[in-house]
């Protein structure tokens, strides 16, 4: 049985993204949370054929997103950078990416592995549905569409097939891919199946447009907390200081309502507990206002693209009442969480003078948190 191919991808990031504008190249701009480049990167170097992934572009800027990978210098034109790529890399095929198209879903990366099994290239094709026609300003003729595609990547060659177009390919002559290189010196090239959320970030407008294409999952995380009752203390319930005979005892302002809430946050990105952030060893949370807390796993969950879309609590303590201090408690919550208060429910409940909570010794929290995160594509 002969061994299976060595698998590598070149993900080509060196361009300045002159049709695109804005401060940085759109490779680092940011979507859904992350810099472009992150998304397919991520997408490659997870899929378990791919054994290789090395990124074309400028050292600093990548290793800065992307960390301690692979990365070589790209040249001047897209096919100079592509060049550097093949030279970094030792394979039997190699699939060929623009960093500029985020969104790569699996079963294109598998359709295209597949396809050379009998083809010395592959790349994804999706058929054109509007009218195409030329135009100067005013509309010219309609050019016929009939067995046009859109070609896009990553474009999928057998390495010694894809190396010696590179090298053949006339230096002072345009190549808008590979794919062509590889025609033009004898090479078959088949197309696979393409995919819309494969599109490219060209122009300032496409990155909003695939944002919305994205999918979503909504994820839900608990939260539990209980405080000790004392003497001579403050009693901060959900951001707000409530007046009581006695207070709750913790290394912060011990808020139940908030700390419960935040372990929800938290539990719903599998980013540990309020503990594992702020440890009460540390003294600079000593008396710390609970709302800190409960921005820092906002942030947390904004930083993975995700938005807090609910959350309910339920206060259990014997005393004091909860209900007249409710709406407060909501728009406190609210606000930390950036929700409209008609996405935040504050409930309490006693339990019947039995238990810690029955004998007034202390509060106890329980919430649970829901996050729309972006999904698997
Ligand atoms: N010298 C270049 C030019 C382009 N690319 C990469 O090739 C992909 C597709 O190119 P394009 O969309 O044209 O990107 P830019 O060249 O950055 O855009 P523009 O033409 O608007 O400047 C992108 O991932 C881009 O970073 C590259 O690695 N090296
Ligand atoms: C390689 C490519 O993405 C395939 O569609 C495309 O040709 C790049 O073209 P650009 O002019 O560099 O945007």
């Amino acid at each position: 049985m002969s061994a299976p191919p060595r698998i590598a991808a070149i993900l080509v990031a060196a361009g300045t993204g002159t049709r695109f504008g804005g401060d940085v190249p759109k490779q680092f701009a940011r979507l859904a949370g992350k810099p472009v480049i992150a998304h397919a990167h991520a997408a490659l170097v997870e899929h378990p054929a791919i054994g290789e992934v090395i990124v074309v572009g400028d050292p600093a800027a990548i290793g800065e997103v992307l960390g301690d990978i692979k990365i070589v210098p790209g040249g001047a034109t897209r096919r100079d950078s592509v060049r550097a790529g093949l030279d970094a890399i030792e394979a039997d095929y190699v699939l060929i990416h623009d960093a500029a198209r985020p969104l790569l879903p699996v079963p294109v990366i598998d359709a295209l592995i597949a396809a050379l099994a009998e083809h010395d290239g592959a790349v994804p094709g999706l058929p054109v549905a509007d009218t195409l026609a030329r135009s100067d300003g005013a509309l010219g003729d309609v050019v016929p569409r009939d067995g046009l595609v859109r070609v896009q990547t990553p474009q999928a060659f057998r390495y010694d097939v894809i190396r010696a177009a590179h090298d053949t390919w006339p230096p002072d002559r345009e190549a808008s891919d590979d794919a062509q290189m590889v025609r033009a010196n004898g090479g078959t090239v088949t197309t696979v199946p393409g995919d819309a959320l494969l599109d490219k970030v060209t122009f300032a407008g496409d990155l909003d447009r695939l944002e919305r294409m994205i999918d979503s999952v909504q994820v839900t995380g608990f939260g539990y907390d209980v405080h000790r009752l004392a003497a001579g203390e403050e009693l901060w319930l959900g951001g707000i200081r409530i007046p009581h005979d006695r207070g709750l005892v913790g290394h912060s302002d011990a808020d139940v309502v908030l700390h419960a809430i935040t372990d929800a946050v938290l539990g719903c990105i599998g980013a540990g507990d309020i503990g594992s952030h702020f440890p009460p060893s540390e003294p600079e949370w000593r008396g710390a206002s609970s709302d800190r807390f409960l921005e820092h796993a906002r942030g947390l969950v904004e930083a993975e693209g995700g938005r807090i879309i609910h959350t309910d609590v339920t206060i259990i303590c014997e005393a004091p009442r909860i209900g007249p201090y409710r709406d407060a408690i909501r728009a406190r919550i609210a606000g930390l969480l950036r929700l409209a208060p008609a996405r935040v429910s504050v409930k309490a409940t006693t339990t019947e003078r039995l238990g810690f909570t029955g004998r007034g010794e202390g509060i106890a929290a329980q919430a649970v948190a829901t996050v729309s995160l972006p999904g698997s594509i």
